[in-house]
């Protein structure tokens, strides 16, 4: 069945999240025409091949020209160019959003760019794998997850009610904050993780001489969910770190101190104060799991747990 929302949408980046939403709009017929455009022809060919869009190109102006709404989804570190490179064609009255990962960044980075006329409304979809690339979308991701939304002072009511819309068609909750509350939420429930699995996995690998590969060999279930998160894309995560780098240092120094305590305590033999925090921390776990269960997305969890990988 059809809904359309916007006559074209440009979609500027098309990996697992630009790819995602396309196919979500492909399915709920949101749109009269997708263009798509990407920086590196092989992708873009990719994209051609899987039929994401009607149309592709590798000039990110030429695809916004006309486009009622245009997401952006590249590394963050690339949203200046890619807001420098579309505002002369811009329409007036089109709704410019991306999905970036961080938002005080991306909002000073993209915003002098945007001309006036145009509606621009910071998103992020909190939905996503360790995978990249077109391949790696699939329909349904944003089913049931959170959609925050970070809306400059001036943002226009009824351009905003148009994307909220949008994200609801494809199956999210929205929410709004300001962009910096945002970055130190985010920080610590996504960024931290992501960092600290990096960093196990790479003291992990390091240790493999003095260890003889058992590290690798006896990988126990533990061990394995840290792969998973450090197998995530260098690029997108060198660009939220460098992004993001005020709240992600000052929840690090948090994470250390209260590291130094676990340290303390265990040097100490001190099994109250370890049983007080890990009885603290399963409640939490059970609180998540019991919330998750409310939220209608099946999808989400089979794609992100590939018994596979
Ligand atoms: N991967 C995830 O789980 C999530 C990612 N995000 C955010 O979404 C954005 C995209 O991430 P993914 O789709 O995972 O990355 P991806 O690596 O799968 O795709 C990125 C796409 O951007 C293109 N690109 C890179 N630089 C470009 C440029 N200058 N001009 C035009 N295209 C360019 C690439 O060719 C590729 O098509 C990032 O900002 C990330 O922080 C948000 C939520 C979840
Ligand atoms: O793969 C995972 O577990 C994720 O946490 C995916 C993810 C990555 C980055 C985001 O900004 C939002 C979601």
């Amino acid at each position: 069945m059809s809904d359309l929302l916007f006559d074209r949408i440009a979609l500027i980046g098309i990996g697992l999240i630009g790819s995602s939403i396309a196919r979500d709009i492909k399915a709920l017929g949101l749109a009269g025409e997708v263009v798509i455009s990407t920086r590196s022809p092989e992708t873009l060919k990719r994209a051609e091949e899987l039929a994401l869009g009607d149309r592709y190109t590798t000039s990110a102006a030429e695809a916004v020209r006309d486009a009622d709404l245009i997401v952006v989804s590249v590394p963050v570190g690339s949203s200046g160019l890619v807001a420098e490179q579309i505002a002369p064609n811009l329409k007036p009255g089109a709704i410019l959003t991306d999905v970036g990962s961080t938002k005080a960044s991306v909002i000073a980075q993209m915003a002098p760019h945007v001309p006036e006329g145009v509606h621009f409304i910071p998103g992020h979809p909190l939905a996503g794998t360790e995978k990249s690339g077109p391949d790696a979308g699939f329909e349904g991701l944003f089913r049931g997850r959170w959609c925050i939304f970070t809306p400059l002072p001036e943002t226009d009511e009824a351009a905003l009610g148009r994307l909220r819309n949008f994200w609801i068609a494809l199956g999210s909750k929205i929410d709004e904050m300001d962009p910096q509350h945002h970055d130190k939420v985010l920080a610590i429930v996504s960024h931290l993780p992501h960092i600290i699995a990096y960093n196990i996995v790479g003291t992990a690998d390091d240790l493999e001489t003095v260890t003889e590969s058992e590290v690798i060999k006896y990988s126990a279930s533990g061990f394995r969910d840290f792969t998973r998160l450090a197998a995530s894309d260098p690029t997108m995560w060198r660009d939220v770190c460098l992004h993001n780098k005020d709240a992600i240092l000052e929840m690090l120094a948090r994470f250390s101190e209260d590291l130094a305590y676990l340290q303390r305590a265990i040097r100490w033999g001190e099994g109250d104060k370890l049983f007080e925090l890990f009885s603290r921390t399963r409640t939490i776990r059970r609180s998540i799991v019991q919330a998750g269960q409310d939220v209608d997305a099946p999808d989400f969890g089979r794609h992100a747990l590939d018994p596979k990988a």
